[in-house]
């Protein structure tokens, strides 16, 4: 097919959804994937439970690693009150490129800092490029070994502090048994896992819910 999975999903936002309203552009990418084709975003039950996470943790810094067409980016974004935004990492460019279209679609670009480029060259440079002291939320959804290198690097750099809490996609399928050990494990996390589904089928997942206690 000539356009990509991206480029269809966005085509669905633009066709369906009204500029502006992050909730209809929620509803449209989540009605392609149901009935169309499936793609890679949280999807509406683990995204439910996104919601409830935002929402208990009133975060004034997000950071979400992996964007892919921002479709949980502007779930994260819809619910946040002026003055706090999100910076989402994403290091495919033809990602990037649908993203940013998305969530300008959905109004929300004020809130909402696009970085194209790779988790662990970036990570080092957030207090000092984006003045980020820590961050509040993390959303873990990128590339499934990067979970655990990625979240000591976060550690190392002082981007996470008592009560940051990581809420990470993924870890039943596809899975990310050295990160859940990690989190389960350590006593510096009080980790707990919210059963669910895998976006769009009947296969199970969940999110891994990680709060920082301190050192
Ligand atoms: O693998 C996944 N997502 C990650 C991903 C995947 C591809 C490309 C990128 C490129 N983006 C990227 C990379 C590195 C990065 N470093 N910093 C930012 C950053 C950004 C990211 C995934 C897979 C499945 C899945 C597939 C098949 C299946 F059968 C069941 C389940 C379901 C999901 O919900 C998933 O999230
Ligand atoms: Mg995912």
């Amino acid at each position: 097919t000539r356009t990509s999975r991206p480029q269809r999903i966005l085509k669905a936002v633009q066709r369906k959804a009204t500029v502006g309203d992050p909730q209809s552009v929620i509803t449209a990418i989540d009605h392609f994937c149901r009935h169309r084709e499936w793609a890679m975003n949280v999807g509406d039950e683990k995204g439910s439970i996104l919601d409830s996470v935002v929402n208990e943790v009133s975060p004034v810094t997000v950071l979400e690693l992996g964007t892919y067409c921002g479709y949980s980016t502007v779930r994260i974004a819809r619910l946040l009150p002026p003055g706090a935004c999100v910076i989402t990492l994403e290091f495919n460019p033809d990602y990037a490129a649908i993203a940013r279209q998305v969530i300008k679609w959905s109004g929300l670009e004020d809130k909402v800092q696009l970085v194209e480029g790779a988790s662990g060259d970036w990570i080092p440079w957030m207090k000092e490029h984006f003045g980020v002291q820590a961050f509040d939320l993390v959303f873990l959804d990128h590339w499934k070994e990067r979970y655990l290198p990625d979240t000591k690097l976060l550690e190392e750099c002082g981007l996470i502090q008592k009560g940051t809490v990581l809420l990470a996609d993924n870890v039943i399928c596809p899975g990310t048994p050295d990160y859940l050990e990690y989190v389960r494990n350590s006593p510096h996390y009080n980790s707990q896992y919210y059963r669910s589904h895998l976006e769009y089928t009947k296969a199970e997942d969940g999110l891994e819910k990680s709060v920082f206690l301190g050192y």
